[in-house]
């Protein structure tokens, strides 16, 4: 896996509120992160965290889409950086993401999502002033949520910037449109159990884990993985095989459970799509969304 950095911790605005506490486990102390947002000569940024997938079971099929129940974590020492800098520009502008064209980068599909949905001429203005810097360090196809977390924290970091009036909850379901995974990084939890397709996050109370990241040089195509899961293993799953696992500490469910097949039902389909993951396997490591990253405690 590519080197990452890690992060200085000084001169974070305190500004995020404590979410709703409706429909949620764990009301008593949800674990939800201050806002890295940072204001410097640079311009306004905010760090973009990885997430793993602790275990990941499928529930079912609706609508061309998969339901889950997964555990979310995030990885404090991964992250994309992303920046708003001053300068003048003549349209939407990110640098930093050579290689993915504008209409298909996730920041510039949650730009114009916020743009349709408010229609703010604050935010329009704003980005006349402003270019988006993107500072890549999470390797993308790697079952990181990469590409989800940068479109988040992009939404979060506007809706600071422009004043938006819009709740965490109404963000949270533009960001669907956008990915399943953004819900989870835009309520911005340490640690969640998500389920529907990725848009019900319940922040599960419980300190985040230390993880080495392991992300072979193999990309997995998210919609492959998911479309050999339906064509292969669809109709092998068992919804009474995982009952309580929502209930229990991410520590206890790698220890107990231990088997990475049976943590990631989109593991066993990545197997499938890439045949060469294997070679990649070893022994105590676990296996993130639908792939290519390995990780395990340290
Ligand atoms: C598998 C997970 C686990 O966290 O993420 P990654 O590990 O890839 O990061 C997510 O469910 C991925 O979410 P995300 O990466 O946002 O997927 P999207 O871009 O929304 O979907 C890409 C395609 O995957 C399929 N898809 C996605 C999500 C889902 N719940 N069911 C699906 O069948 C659909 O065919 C969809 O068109
Ligand atoms: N901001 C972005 N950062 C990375 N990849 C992006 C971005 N926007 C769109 N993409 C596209 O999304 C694909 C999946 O990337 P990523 O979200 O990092 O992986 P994963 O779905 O495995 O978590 C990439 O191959 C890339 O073409």
């Amino acid at each position: 896996m590519g080197g990452f950095e890690g992060g200085d911790e000084g001169g974070y605005w305190d500004i995020d509120t404590l979410p709703a506490s409706t429909n949620h486990v764990n009301t008593s102390k949800p674990d939800r992160r201050q806002s890295t947002i940072e204001k410097t000569d640079a311009g306004y940024s905010i760090k973009a965290h990885a997430k793993v997938n602790i275990f990941l079971k499928i529930t079912g099929h609706e609508n061309g889409y998969h339901t889950l129940l997964s555990r979310f974590m995030y990885v404090e020492d991964l992250y994309d950086t992303i920046t708003f800098v001053p300068c003048e520009c003549d349209t939407f502008t990110i640098e930093g993401c050579e290689g993915v064209p504008l209409e298909t980068n996730t920041i510039y599909k949650a730009y114009k999502a916020l743009n349709d949905h408010t229609g703010d001429l604050e935010i329009l203005d704003f980005f006349y002033k402003h270019k988006v810097v993107v500072t890549k360090r999470i390797p993308s196809q790697a079952g990181l949520g990469g590409g989800s977390s940068d479109a988040a924290a992009f939404m979060r970091l506007v809706k600071e910037v422009c004043n938006l009036l819009i709740s965490t909850e109404e963000l949270a379901k533009l960001g669907s449109t956008i990915g399943a995974d953004l819900p989870f990084f835009i309520y911005n939890y340490t640690s969640a159990n998500v389920s529907g397709f990725g848009e019900i996050v319940e922040p599960f109370d419980e300190d985040p884990l230390s993880l080495e990241l392991y992300t072979p040089q193999i990309g997995c195509d998210t919609t492959l993985v998911y479309k050999t899961f339906k064509e292969h293993l669809l109709n092998g799953i068992s919804l009474a095989s995982f009952i309580g696992w929502d209930q229990l500490d991410s520590k206890t469910l790698l220890e107990r459970i231990a088997d990475p097949i049976m943590l990631n039902d989109l593991y066993k389909a990545a197997l499938i799509a890439y045949p060469e993951l294997k070679n990649e396997a070893k022994e105590g490591w676990f296996f993130s969304g639908s792939g290519s990253t390995f990780f395990r405690l340290r």
